[in-house]
């Protein structure tokens, strides 16, 4: 409380002085940051933007890749990008954090979904060797040429989310997001997921925005993923996701 009158002691002044003192100690500094992959840290071609090489080793801050991609996808790009491997995947399914690695959801009744799916003769679309699926520990995915209204369907019946990441559809457990994942991850890294700033573009992502303190959606993003951030951004793909990390930059 400011003091009001003359009969403030010198003690409470002092107080106030450190207060204000260690306020400008805690001015901005660079946040970490969860970044989608697709859409996000890719060109309009799907392919990885080299750029990402280059400005997330460097970044000051934890850096959490959270994907709708299996497991394996974000670990590989942290791998190869020289990046500590936190990762959030599967739609918040799996969490990969340093040490600490932990699932969400149900994979059975998922798994029940998926048969169900190839017994009404559905096709996921990624031919034999389906490496979208192969390593997918906790939902699956089919390619958008699939049949929408039967996943749409088992989704209903099981109980499963279906989401439309723009590069797939997914069905997934209730409950599991990228949102709620990077609780668990900010519980391993001590850091509360309001520090962290955001940046994605489809309707996967929309939960992540809602949990952390910025959140950037770019112009690729689809209407669910612009309504649920603060700032949607008239730039896309990586173009924009530089544009936020060097305004983030500038204002650290
Ligand atoms: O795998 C997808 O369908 C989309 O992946 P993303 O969450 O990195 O955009
Ligand atoms: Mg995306």
């Amino acid at each position: 409380m400011p003091p009001t009158d003359d009969t403030t002691d010198l003690g409470e002044l002092d107080e106030l002085e450190d207060r204000d003192e260690s306020d400008e100690a805690t001015e901005p500094t660079v946040p970490p940051l969860a970044l989608d992959i697709d859409g996000t840290l890719t060109t309009p071609a799907h392919t990885i933007d080299p750029r990402v090489f280059e400005v997330l080793p460097e970044w000051p801050a934890p850096v959490v890749i959270a994907t709708g991609k299996a497991f394996p996808y974000p670990v590989a790009l942290c791998h190869f990008a020289g990046i500590p491997e936190r990762v959030i995947a599967e739609n918040g399914g799996v969490v990969c954090v340093d040490e600490h690695v932990s699932y969400e959801g149900d994979p059975e009744r998922v798994r029940e979904a998926a048969t169900a799916f190839a017994e009404r003769g559905g096709d996921l679309g990624w031919g034999a060797a389906d490496t979208v699926n192969r390593w997918r520990e906790t939902e699956f995915a089919a390619r958008r040429t699939a049949d929408e209204a039967t996943l749409r369907a088992l989704a209903d019946e099981f109980d499963l989310n279906f989401i439309d990441s723009q590069y797939a559809y997914h069905l997934t457990s209730q409950g599991v997001s990228k949102g709620r994942a990077l609780g668990t991850v900010g519980e391993v890294l001590d850091i509360d997921p309001t520090e962290f700033v955001a940046i994605g573009d489809s309707e996967n992502d929309a939960e992540l925005f809602g949990v952390v303190g910025e959140s950037y959606a770019l112009s690729n993003a689809d209407d669910t993923a612009k309504e649920a951030a603060d700032t949607v951004l008239d730039v896309g793909f990586m173009d924009g996701t530089l544009s936020v990390l060097n305004d983030l930059l500038d204002r650290a």
